[in-house]
Order: C-alpha cells, then structure tokens, then sequence
C-alpha cells in the first residue's frame, strides 16, 4: 500500500463536498484533490480546513514529515494550476514552512505528487508470470543504477499496459519519478499521468533527420527528465527510429551529459508492430520498414 499523508476534514464538509461536486473520476477523488476543491471553490468551508483532522495511513516508505511535505506540496502545485497560491490560505501545519515546499521545480513535485490508485497497486500483485520475470528484470536494472534499455513487444491485449501502470506504480510508491509517454493522445489515457511524446520530450511534429528535442539542462523539464529513474515509451514502432527515439537518445546524453545509451537511464519502450508502424507520409512499404526501430 501507498504512504500518504491524508489530510480528512469533518464529516459535514465531506458530505457537503461529495454532494455539490458531480464531475471527479477516481484518482482525482483523493482527499488533496478534496482539499484543493474546497480551498478554490467553497471557501466558506476554509475556516474548517483549519483544524484538519491528519490521519497518517501508511509510513513505511515516507516519514510521517515528508509525508505532509509531499501533501502540501501537492496542494500548493495544485492551488497555483488554479491561478492560487497556498500562502492565501492560512493552513500550513506549525511544523512546516512555505519554503520547504519549494524545494523541487514545479515539474518535479507535481510528478511526485501523484497519487497511485488502489488499482495499480493491486496490479503489482496481479501480474503473470511473464509481466513478474519482466518487471523483475526492468526493477534489477534500475536498482543497478547502470541504465538500460528495453522493447516490451506482444501482441495486442497480452498485458503491456498492465505491466507499464505496475511498473510506474512500482516507482512512484517508492517517492521516485517515472515518466510514461505514448506518441498518441489516447495512448496516454491509459496510462496514469501519461503525456505524448511531443509534450514530454518536445519531439518536435514535424520530424526531419536534424530534428532535436528542444530541452534545455536549466529548464524545469530538463530538470524532470534529469531526476527521473525511469521512461516509459509506449507505442514506441508508431515513431521513426531516427528522428525520434535517437532524438530521445541524443537528448538524455545530453542532459546527463553521458554517451551510454540513452544518457544512462532505464527506457522501457513498447508497442506492438502488428498494430502501429512507423507513420510516413506518402511512404512506400520499403519506407515505412526502413523508418522502423528495429533497422
Ligand atoms: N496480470 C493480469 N491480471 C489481470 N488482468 C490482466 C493482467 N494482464 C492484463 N490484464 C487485463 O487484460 C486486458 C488487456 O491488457 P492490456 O491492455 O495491458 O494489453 P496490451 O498488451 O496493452 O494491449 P494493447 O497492445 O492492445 O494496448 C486488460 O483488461 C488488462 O486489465
């Protein structure tokens, strides 16, 4: 299970909450999303957020002080995302200040912040023996702290992306940051705090042979990708090899300024080539095999 610090308010503001509220799905239905509704939108209630009742679930993995750390740090990424800011609210507990909550750049703590599902959590439980062997594997190598890089191939329906949200909750539960990427938007639905590539890794739309991911060391996503233990790639064969993985490649040597492969760090890429090939536009059959990662 998951070490959070849930902050609970009196039972009157969570009815009250639950019932004026229609639209949350399930992960946005964690009690720091709850605070944060309530701070933005009924701050008739805020004067009860100021004898929250604290309730430590878990803390095998956190501290009880880096537990809340995470909490409010979580609030205030999601406060400002509002257009608020913490300090507004007069609810920081004693024991902590504003500045510890600076101590990451916003990218950073917002990654931290994510809250695994008991879904996921049980999925580390669930996994066959083949996504176990798999994940065993990947987990060794991250713990090696050596890099390295996979290709997570099956046919469609055999379990990647059981194994991917197992993996990522793997990471994250352990307070580490675990990008999960896909080059379509709906591939990105299904996995949790996914992003497209574009966005993630700046691959530019319009690749050409010279294309480079535009991220600079100092910049708050170069930051990210620095500190992060681990990158999914999902529906990796839909992207040309060149300009893209080997862009990903020259961007992660760069920003670790390293010439392993993929700068040192563990890429797990995905897909099934059944289903999503390398997209050329006007692209012959021997241009699309070309374009694809395995030549
Ligand atoms: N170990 C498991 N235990 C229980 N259910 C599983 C397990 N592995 C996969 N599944 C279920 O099987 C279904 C297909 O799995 P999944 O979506 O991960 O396949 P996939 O290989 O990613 O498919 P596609 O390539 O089409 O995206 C899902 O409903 C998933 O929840």
């Amino acid at each position: 299970m998951d070490t959070y610090l849930m902050i609970t308010t009196n039972n009157y503001v969570w009815k009250r909450h639950q019932t004026s509220t229609c639209h949350m799905n399930y992960e946005d239905f964690s009690l720091p999303y709850l605070y944060i509704q309530i701070l933005t939108f009924q701050e008739n209630y805020v004067s009860h957020l100021k004898l929250p009742c604290l309730k430590t679930l878990y803390t095998d993995i956190r501290s009880l002080t880096e537990a809340k750390r995470c909490a409010f740090q979580q609030i205030n990424t999601l406060l400002q995302s509002n257009g608020r800011q913490l300090h507004e609210f007069d609810i920081l507990p004693n024991d902590l200040s504003y500045a510890d909550l600076e101590d990451d750049t916003r990218e950073v703590a917002t990654e931290k912040s994510i809250i695994v599902s008991e879904k996921d959590q049980r999925a580390m439980q669930n996994l066959n023996k083949k996504q176990k062997l798999t994940l065993d594997t990947i987990i060794r190598k991250v713990e090696s702290n050596n890099g390295g890089a996979f290709f997570i191939d099956g046919p469609g329906g055999i379990g990647k992306t059981f194994l991917y949200r197992a993996l990522l909750a793997y990471i994250r539960l352990k307070g580490q940051i675990a990008l999960a990427a896909a080059i379509s938007g709906i591939a990105t639905l299904l996995l949790p705090r996914g992003r497209t590539t574009h966005s993630r890794f700046k691959i530019p739309l319009d690749l050409t042979d010279r294309s480079n991911c535009r991220i600079s060391k100092q910049s708050s996503l170069g930051i990210l990708i620095k500190t992060c233990t681990i990158l999914i790639w999902d529906e990796a064969p839909m992207e040309k090899k060149r300009q893209a993985i080997e862009a990903l490649d020259d961007l992660l040597q760069d920003l670790m300024e390293s010439t392993k492969i993929f700068g040192g760090k563990v890429v797990v890429l995905g897909g099934d080539f059944w289903q999503t090939l390398p997209v050329v536009r006007n692209g012959s059959k021997h241009d699309i095999i070309t374009a694809c990662i395995t030549n």
